[in-house]
């Protein structure tokens, strides 16, 4: 599976060029994906890249890869990132690395999100995977129970637990917020459930990434499937 993710990553990469500027995502394909832009940096490619998160960050820094921030710069060129599901239409569901935040500020201020993947994230519809949903932590219940209404009237409903860390600790994210996954199964119409979520003050970000994927990237034992967003 580590071959196929960094198959996917290798391919992604013919689509940068000197000069531009990158999205880098977070999660064990996106890390191929820097190792191998690192390679072609420290062999005089020039690129500039916004990191997705603070582990990204620190590989990115370690790989020779220069960085600047969305404050500096106003747009990026391409973002390359994984994904924990894919649909047809190139919906996402992100945050399994709790990373989601981030991830959707830098492929919004992207012109073009490239996933990158092996085959088994390729989904007919989204949910299989837990949804992850940024909260604050402050008022967690309310918000909760206002993540069941909007569950309610998207048709959908599951668990929902606060995610923990190996150690047992709650998780927190790189901006300081919590994660509450929710296994709802197959998502009908998951534009409108993101719009719900996104209603609920409380709720920070939602790993439901909507019109954003403008090209996937997918590995297989068959080979490599380029699908463009229809
Ligand atoms: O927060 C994490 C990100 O959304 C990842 O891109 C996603 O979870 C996929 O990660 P991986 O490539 O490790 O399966």
């Amino acid at each position: 599976m580590d071959a196929l993710k960094r198959q996917a990553a290798a391919r992604a990469l013919e689509e940068v060029e000197s000069g531009m500027r990158l999205g880098l995502g977070t999660g064990s394909t996106a890390k191929h994906f820097v190792d191998l832009l690192g390679e072609r940096v420290r062999a005089g490619l020039k690129v500039v890249g916004v990191p997705t998160s603070e582990a990204t960050r620190a590989q990115a820094e370690a790989c020779g890869v220069p960085l600047t921030t969305l404050d500096e710069i106003d747009r990026l060129d391409i973002t390359v990132d994984g994904a924990d599901e894919i649909n047809p239409a190139l919906d996402l569901i992100k945050g399994g690395g709790g990373a989601l935040l981030r991830e959707k500020i830098v492929a919004s201020a992207s012109a073009r999100m490239i996933v990158i993947a092996d085959e088994t994230k390729w989904v007919a519809r989204l949910g299989r995977f837990p949804l992850p949903v940024e909260v604050v932590p402050f008022g967690l219940a309310a918000t909760q129970r206002e993540m069941g209404d909007a569950f309610a009237k998207a048709g959908v409903s599951g668990p929902m637990s606060v995610r923990k860390s190996a150690d047992g600790h709650v998780f927190v994210t790189d901006g300081g917020h919590w994660i509450v996954d929710v296994r709802l199964g197959e998502i009908e119409d998951p534009p409108r459930l993101a719009g719900l979520l996104s209603a609920i003050p409380g709720v920070v970000e939602h790993g439901l990434f909507i019109g954003l994927g403008s090209t996937a990237i997918l590995a297989g034992a068959q080979g490599i499937r380029v699908i463009q967003r229809p």
